[in-house]
């Protein structure tokens, strides 16, 4: 477990030609401590750039709304975006989104849905969220110390009323979330790799950064993946935790700060690539027309 170093992963970045990137939004993209939630116009812009390079494949996997993320991402026309952690996804803004859990039975929220407001009613400043797959109690504006004893007492309480249902209790930031199994971030990563192996252009460069225990699904994900045998040697995998603390990630980089410093080297590298490729053309171009 150590630091990720951008003139390692810098020099991956550049010697490959097919490369896919996987990133948390909450905690990463954003700190958990910004008021505002919506991208900053830096995040945009970097994003933008990455996305620019026809050689990266580049994804916000988040645990947020397809509303939400589509309406911040606006801006974004080439990033693919994974909703509710994966429970919808779509590929660009140019397509629609898609959804792999056909026919989930939601009869579980019937259950879980009195159980959150028990504590609602009990710990002031939490709240709850209703998504279109998953149902979330926030405890973020309650007392830090209550709050948590409370989440905690409701994770038990929520997995003995559900332990019958389809669903997964998850604890995540200053929150509890029960939404369907199956539908984690982990398979989201399988997904898009899976596509781009089949479609033969499977990545030599992947790289997943997260911070929360959601993201662990993607860590192991892209490490488990059987990559194809028709590249050259073993795809280069870089698994990043934010902040250290025990996961399955094999580096780590401090902040948000640190994680969009990274990323604005990647997109720089792309530039400068895309226009040593460019002055090549016309360079080619100029040499070619010469009698
Ligand atoms: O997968 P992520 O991008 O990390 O998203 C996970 C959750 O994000 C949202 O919750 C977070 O933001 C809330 C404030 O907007 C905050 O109160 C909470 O503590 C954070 O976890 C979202 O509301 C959840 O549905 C997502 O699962």
């Amino acid at each position: 477990f150590r630091k990720l170093s951008i003139d390692y992963i810098i020099s991956a970045y550049k010697r490959t030609s097919k490369r896919a990137i996987f990133l948390d939004y909450d905690g990463t993209m954003v700190p958990h401590t910004s008021l505002a939630k919506t991208p900053t116009p830096e995040v945009i812009s970097i994003l933008n750039n990455l996305c620019a390079d026809p050689m990266n494949s580049v994804f916000i996997v988040s645990g947020r709304g397809k509303k939400s993320l589509s309406d911040w991402f606006v801006q974004c026309e080439n990033l693919g975006i994974a909703a509710e952690h994966g429970y919808f996804l779509r590929w660009s803004g140019m397509s629609d989104w898609e959804t792999s859990f056909l026919a989930v039975d939601f009869d579980w929220k019937n259950i879980a849905e009195p159980v959150m407001k028990l504590y609602t009613e009990a710990t002031d400043g939490s709240y709850i969220e209703v998504k279109e797959s998953a149902m979330v109690w926030h405890h973020q504006d309650a007392d830090p110390d209550f709050g948590s004893c409370q989440a905690k007492e409701l994770l038990d309480h929520l997995e003995n009323v559900l332990a019958n249902d389809p669903v997964a209790v998850k604890r995540g930031q200053n929150i509890v979330e029960v939404k369907p199994q199956g539908v984690t971030k982990g398979y989201v990563a399988e997904k898009v790799l899976s596509k781009m192996i089949a479609s033969g252009k499977p990545p030599g460069f992947v790289l997943c950064i997260g911070d929360d225990r959601s993201d662990e699904d993607m860590f192991e994900s892209i490490s488990k993946t059987p990559y194809s045998s028709s590249l050259p040697s073993a795809p280069a995998i870089f698994a990043c935790t934010v902040g250290q603390k025990p996961s399955k990630a094999r580096y780590y980089l401090d902040d948000t700060v640190d994680v969009l410093a990274l990323l604005q080297c990647l997109a720089d590298a792309s530039r400068s690539n895309l226009s040593n490729t460019e002055t090549q053309v016309s360079f080619d171009n100029v040499v070619r027309k010469e009698p």
